[in-house]
């Protein structure tokens, strides 16, 4: 069984690597990564300036997913520009790009660009939009704006990272809105199910701190949600690549995630519980389950989920 696959130019031994936020603040946890069986790596969202983040409890785990309200903590943007400027790109690095602002994020994309690097910038549009405004991905003249201004800056190839839709009107408008830009490759789907709230019943409290208790959903919890996107999304948009991500930790989902057209998958919640070695297991698993089904490699079953 062959679990390659290549992609803008890039080859990856493995379709699995971490989501941004997990397992890649730091140059060690990215080096982690990097020296597992991920197939590529991702830097956690990075803003101008270092930010702490918000107050802890800020991520908790359940038996079914976990919520996370962080508050974008990074080490700045130079950090993971220096990270990608020395890494030895023996397998893909992409670098998470999350500005407070359109302006902080054109800065970040410039330097990025006159550094001239292998790595590609994926954008994260759940970053914050103006204040009273949602955040971007849920704005859609606010996100067209921003791509029209992203795409003078930087010529390269780039992706977006999207939060889940939940309205078929709006998968149309958003993949309306990503096809008329070039430069846009791929997109990944989904960012963390925005605003839900765990409730501990013994004490009667929310299991984390920030926003009254309210964070993003990963996990099992957002499984239906993350194969709709990714299929919706890889069906309106055939000619860029959909990375899928959202309740991946076992082979199952990520063969489910490639049937629905993932090109590549991303483990965010299930890396966080298990560490890196999680890599290896769903890599095995979904090794497995291909072989029992008779493929030989991804393209025999990717986009191919059939409908009753
Ligand atoms: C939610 C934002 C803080 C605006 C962006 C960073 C982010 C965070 C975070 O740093 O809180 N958590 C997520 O699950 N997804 C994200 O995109």
């Amino acid at each position: 069984v062959d679990l390659s696959l290549e992609w803008l130019g890039m080859r990856m031994a493995s379709p699995l690597y971490n989501a941004s936020g997990v397992m890649c603040r730091t140059r060690e946890e990215l080096d982690a990564v990097a020296g597992s069986a991920a197939g590529a790596l991702i830097t956690k969202s990075c803003t101008l300036t270092p930010r702490e983040g918000n107050p802890e409890p800020r991520y908790h785990a359940t038996a079914l997913g976990s919520i996370n309200s962080m508050g974008l903590p990074n080490e700045g943007y130079p950090y993971y520009f220096d990270y990608a400027q020395q890494f030895d790109y023996r397998k893909p690095l992409f670098v998470s790009v999350s500005g407070m602002s359109l302006e902080d994020n054109l800065f970040m994309l410039a330097d990025l660009r006159d550094r001239h690097l292998p790595c590609l910038p994926e954008i994260n549009l759940s970053c914050p939009n103006l204040p009273g405004k949602p955040q971007l991905a849920y704005d859609f003249a606010a996100t067209a704006e921003a791509l029209e201004k992203i795409s003078q800056v930087y010529p390269g190839a780039f992706g977006v990272k999207l939060p889940p839709y939940f309205d078929p009107v709006h998968f149309a408008q958003m993949a309306a809105l990503l096809n008329r830009f070039e430069g846009l490759r791929f997109v990944t789907c989904i960012n963390s199910v925005g605003n839900g709230l765990l409730i501990d019943l013994a004490s009667e409290t929310t299991l984390i701190s920030p926003k009254g208790g309210l964070g993003g959903l990963g996990g099992d919890y957002v499984l239906p949600t993350a194969l709709a996107n990714v299929r919706e999304f890889a069906r309106l948009m055939p000619d860029k690549h959909v990375i899928g991500c959202g309740g991946i930790k076992s082979g199952a989902e990520a063969f489910m995630h490639i049937l629905c057209g993932a090109t590549a998958v991303q483990i965010g919640t299930c890396l966080h519980e298990e560490g890196v070695g999680a890599f290896a297991r769903i890599q095995h698993e979904l090794a497995e389950l291909m072989a029992q089904k008779g493929y030989q490699c991804l393209a025999d079953f990717r986009g191919r989920l059939k409908t009753l």
